[in-house]
């Protein structure tokens, strides 16, 4: 799930994508890029593996001239991360084009022969954003016109549109002309439309991933962007928008509440921290419901996600809230780190008991969701460590038994804890003394109270059923084999050798 960003404004907008980026940092670990455009209409590069904080030096900063620019932070879901296929992406034409991508189109490969042999496109990396920037840089290509116009753009957009499938949303850069951003006829990903007035009385524009990136950067959130919807704003600041495809239904990601975004945004007009409220309360109906034997002493959250919801559900007990695990504020989140190893040991690293509050009680850990498993067989073991009698555990998301295909990488059914499995199994897998799921009608309930307009979510990783229509069980055996973790360990390696194409230059 990456982050992105991109502004026009009439300002340099270095630190302003910078610091977007920076509060997007929890959708990407991997890598992190910016790209802007200078006054003599030249692109502005820096990207590399690694976090904000350490990809930007003083140096890149100065170097990232201009008053347009996109940014992006990156969590792999196609090809590798080797820092060649870290975004932005550019391509030379029409005029000069940069290109951020959240989400996973699912006939990347397809697209690449079709770019090879009708278009003569190359694409050097394993990356679907390369893809589908090179589509849109085609699609750009096939104006009569010398110059782009708004109607131009959008019919470039609209063939995108056609003949990309998966989860999307972009932003990109064209040089000479401004910004574009569009989101997928599903709306499975998100993005949000900001302005902010500058002290001359003029309009900056910033869309990003999440809405807490134009809190923190002293933009009002405008809108969401439709799904199907295309934005282009010129780069002297005017703004037009256009829908790009005649059928299109709003399906935001549930995962995003779940899990992915930050509680201080909005998607879809829905607050995500209350959401996990309300997820938090209705979970607590069905505990009270179905757990009347149980003697709950006190309620502990995973940190830091949880934290929310757990907080309700001991409200709705009426039971103590405890904070009985300390986070270690230095260590990111475990779910998105590349490779089991790593995130098995991170858990531990991250989080470290307060004894006080498991010695002899009975404790309910309650955690937003469990996908492998790997947080919460380690906090149980904990748990116990410290001397809890009884260990209880609660997820605010139901089982997730399928792979996702539209930008979470959970590529492999067989590496997620609940693939055939009860909740009994699974329980005896986490080796807890019991397991409850929050029921998927529940989940929805609790997002769509936010917003009563939302008809439907992209709930795939619950129940199977992918939004898009066109997931059939040979797609979901090759992106199996392509990205389980070992494929994954296996290709590393390679791939990191060979790509490396842009100059990273002095750090
Ligand atoms: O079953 P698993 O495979 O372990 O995945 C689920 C866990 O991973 C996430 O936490 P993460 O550490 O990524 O982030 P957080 O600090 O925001 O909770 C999520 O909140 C769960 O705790
Ligand atoms: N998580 C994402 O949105 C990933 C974007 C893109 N598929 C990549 O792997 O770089
Ligand atoms: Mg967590």
């Amino acid at each position: 799930m990456c982050g992105i960003v991109g502004i026009v404004a009439n300002s340099p907008v270095n630190q302003t994508i910078y610091d977007a980026l920076t509060v997007l940092q929890h959708r990407g670990q991997d890598a992190a890029g910016i790209m802007t455009i200078d006054d003599q209409q030249r692109f502005r590069l820096r990207k590399a593996n690694g976090l904000v904080r350490d990809v930007f030096g003083t140096l890149h900063m100065h170097r990232l001239q201009g008053h347009i620019g996109l940014g992006h932070v990156r969590y792999p879901t196609a090809g590798s991360s080797s820092s060649a296929e870290a975004q932005p992406f550019y391509a030379n034409s029409p005029f000069g084009v940069s290109l951020a991508h959240n989400g996973n189109l699912t006939n990347a490969d397809e697209l690449k022969e079709m770019l090879y042999q009708t278009a003569r496109r190359h694409i050097n990396t394993t990356s679907d954003s390369e893809v589908l920037l090179n589509v849109l840089a085609h699609e750009m290509c096939v104006s009569r016109q010398w110059n782009l116009t708004p109607d131009d753009i959008f019919s470039a957009v609209k063939a995108t549109v056609k003949q990309v499938r998966g989860g999307y949303a972009a932003v990109a850069l064209i040089i000479g002309h401004g910004l574009i951003a569009f989101r997928d006829p599903h709306g499975i990903r998100p993005l949000v439309l900001g302005s902010r007035v500058d002290e001359s009385g003029k309009t900056d524009y910033m869309v990003a991933s999440e809405s807490v990136a134009l809190d923190v950067c002293g933009f009002t959130l405008e809108r969401d962007i439709e799904p199907g919807e295309a934005i282009y704003i010129t780069d002297d600041g005017q703004l037009f928008s256009q829908q790009c495809v005649e059928k299109f239904s709003h399906n935001p990601c549930i995962f995003e509440f779940v899990y992915f975004a930050r509680p201080d945004s909005f998607i879809d007009k829905v607050s995500v921290y209350q959401a996990r409220v309300r997820m938090g309360r209705k979970l607590g109906q069905k505990i009270r419901r179905e757990w009347e034997d149980k003697d709950i002493d006190v309620i502990i959250p995973i940190p830091e996600t949880s934290c929310d919801i757990a907080l309700e559900i001991a409200a709705e007990l009426k039971i103590p809230y405890r904070q009985g695990f300390v986070k270690n504020r230095y260590i990111g989140r475990t779910f998105i780190m590349p490779g089991q190893k790593t995130r098995k040991k991170s858990v531990r690293q991250k989080l470290n008991a307060i004894g006080a509050e498991f010695k002899g009680k009975n404790v309910l850990l309650v955690d937003d969701s469990i996908v492998r498993g790997t947080t919460s067989q380690q906090i149980i073991e904990m748990a116990r460590d410290s001397g809890a009698n009884k260990v209880y555990f609660a997820s605010a998301a139901p089982e997730i038994r399928y792979p996702n295909v539209y930008g979470i990488d959970m590529p492999s059914a067989e590496e997620l804890i609940a693939h055939e499995r009860t909740v009994k199994g699974i329980c005896d897998a986490i080796e807890a003394d019991g397991l409850i799921f929050q029921d998927l009608s529940d989940l929805i309930e609790a997002v769509r109270e936010g917003n009563p307009e939302l008809k439907g979510f992209e709930t795939s990783v619950f129940d199977g059923c992918y939004i898009t229509n066109d997931i059939d069980s040979g797609y979901l055996q090759m992106l199996n084999d392509m990205r389980n973790d070992d494929a994954k360990a296996d290709r590393a390696a390679e791939l990191a050798s060979n790509l490396e194409m842009h100059n990273e230059g002095h750090p």
